[in-house]
C-alpha cells in the first residue's frame, strides 16, 4: 500500500503524522511511504531521516494526496486538504467531528473512509490514540493557565505556588481522566491547591489513592462546581464523553461568580469546549477575555511541544497504521473491534453515533458497513 504523510497546515501545528521509525516499520512491511518534503521539520526530523528509513520524499501535498491509498496525519484535515481526499482513500487522523459540521459534510462528500484517532478504543475502556496527547495537553494546561494568570496577560496576578505567608492558587480541574490527572500532577507539583471533579466514582477513588492527600476530590455536579468558582484562580476543563460534543459546565452567567482575572483553560475545546463562552484559539493568539475572565482555548495544545508529542503519538498510532496497511481497512477493522470504533465516515455515510446525535445526521452502524463491504 502507498501511505502518504502530508505536512500539517493548521496554524502553529508542528507535529507530523509519521515518525521516521514508523516509516521504517511500514517499509519493512512492504509498503511505500510517501512523506511531503519538510513534513518532519517542526518535530526535528529531516527529509534525510525519512530517506534513511526507506521513505520517498514528495514535494507537494497535492502529489501526496493524489498518490496515497491511505493518508496518515495529525490534525483534522483543513478545508483545502478535504478537497484532495477521494473515494476509496483512507484517512487516519484526529477528526473531532461532533463540533464541526463543515468538516463532517466535506468528509462525507469526499467518499473517503475516515478513521478518527480519538474514538479508537482499547480493551480497558481507554482511548489509546487520544491518551498520549491528553498526557501532553494535561501537563501543559497548568503551565499555560499560570502564564495567563500573569498581569501582562490580563490575569489576576496570582502565582500558582504562592510564597511563604501567601496562599497558593486554587486550581479546579473538571474531569479526572487522562488530561485531568496529568494536569493535577503538574498543578500540585507547582504548589497549587488542587480540586478534581469527576462523575466517575471509581476515577475519584483512583485519584484519591494515588495523590495521597495532595489534592481534594469532589463529585461533579452543577452545585459543587458553582460553589468552587468564587475561590478558583484557574479552572481546567478536561471532561470527555467519547466522540460527543462536550457538555457546557460553566455558563456565561456563572463567570460573574469568579474573581476578575481568573483563568479558564478549556482543554476540551477540540470537542467543542465545556465552558459556554469557549471558542477555539491558536498558539499565536491563545487567550481572550469574557467579562473579566481569561479564556485559554487552544485546540492543538500538544503542537507546542511537537518533538515530544510527535514521538508519543507515533508510538501509539504505529501498530494501527500497520494493521490498516497490511490488511486493508476492512479486514483490519473486522479483526479488531477497537479499531472499528474509530470508523467515523465511510463512502458518504456517517458511522459514529455520538457525532450523528450532535449534528442531527443519520448514522449507519459500522458493523453494517463492514457487512456491505465484506
Ligand atoms: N486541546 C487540546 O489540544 C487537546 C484536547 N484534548 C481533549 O481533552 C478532553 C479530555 O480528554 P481525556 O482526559 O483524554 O479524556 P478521558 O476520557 O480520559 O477523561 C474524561 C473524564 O471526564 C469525566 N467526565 C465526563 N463528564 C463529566 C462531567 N460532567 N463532570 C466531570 N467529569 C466528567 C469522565 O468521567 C472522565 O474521567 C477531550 O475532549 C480531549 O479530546 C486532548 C488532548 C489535546
Ligand atoms: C487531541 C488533539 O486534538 C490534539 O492532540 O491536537
Ligand atoms: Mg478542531
Amino acid at each position: 500500500m502507498k501511505i502518504g504523510c502530508p505536512t500539517e497546515i493548521k496554524p502553529q501545528e508542528f507535529r507530523v503524522g509519521v515518525t521516521p521509525n514508523a516509516a521504517h516499520e511500514a517499509v519493512q512491511h512492504g509498503h511505500e511511504m510517501l512523506i511531503q518534503a519538510g513534513a518532519g521539520t517542526g518535530a526535528g526530523f529531516t527529509d534525510e531521516d525519512y530517506i534513511a528509513a526507506g521513505a520517498r520524499i514528495i514535494e507537494t501535498a497535492e502529489e501526496v494526496y493524489a498518490s496515497a491509498d491511505m493518508i496518515v496525519k495529525v490534525k483534522e484535515p483543513q478545508a483545502a486538504e478535504r478537497k484532495m481526499l477521494r473515494e476509496g482513500q483512507v484517512l487516519f487522523a484526529y477528526l473531532h467531528l461532533a463540533p464541526d459540521p463543515e468538516q463532517t459534510k466535506d468528509l462525507m462528500a469526499s467518499g473517503a473512509t475516515c478513521i478518527a484517532y480519538e474514538t479508537v478504543t482499547d480493551s480497558r475502556g481507554g482511548l489509546p490514540l487520544l491518551a498520549p496527547m491528553s498526557e501532553v495537553a494535561g501537563r501543559l494546561a497548568p503551565q499555560s493557565g499560570a502564564w495567563a494568570l500573569q498581569k501582562a496577560n490580563g490575569g489576576s496576578g496570582v502565582l500558582l505556588g504562592g510564597v511563604p505567608g501567601v496562599r497558593p492558587a486554587n486550581v479546579v480541574i473538571v474531569g479526572g481522566g487522562v488530561v485531568g490527572t496529568a494536569a493535577a500532577r503538574v498543578a500540585a507539583g507547582m504548589g497549587a491547591n488542587v480540586t478534581v471533579l469527576d462523575r466517575s466514582i471509581p476515577r475519584l477513588s483512583y485519584l484519591d489513592d494515588v495523590f495521597m492527600g495532595r489534592l481534594t476530590t469532589q463529585y461533579s455536579d452543577q452545585h459543587s462546581l458553582a460553589t468552587l468558582l468564587p475561590r478558583a484562580d484557574m479552572v481546567i476543563g478536561a471532561v470527555l464523553i467519547p466522540g460527543a460534543a462536550a457538555p457546557k459546565l460553566i455558563s456565561r452567567e456563572q463567570l460573574s461568580l469568579m474573581q476578575p482575572g481568573s483563568v479558564l483553560v478549556d482543554v476540551a475545546i477540540d470537542q467543542g469546549g465545556c465552558f459556554e463562552k469557549s471558542k477555539a484559539t491558536t498558539h499565536q493568539d491563545p487567550i481572550y477575555d469574557v467579562d473579566g475572565i481569561i479564556h485559554y482555548c487552544v485546540a492543538n495544545m500538544p503542537g507546542a511541544v511537537a518533538r515530544t508529542s510527535t514521538i508519543a503519538l507515533g508510538n501509539a498510532t504505529m501498530p494501527f497504521m500497520l494493521a490498516l496497511a497490511d490488511k486493508g481497512w476492512q479486514k483490519a477493522c473486522a479483526d479488531d473491534p477497537h479499531l472499528l470504533d474509530g470508523l467515523n465516515v465511510h463512502a458518504g455515510k456517517l458511522t459514529y453515533y455520538a457525532v450523528g446525535r450532535a449534528l442531527g445526521i443519520d448514522v449507519t452502524a459500522p458493523q453494517v458497513i463492514l457487512k456491505q463491504v465484506g
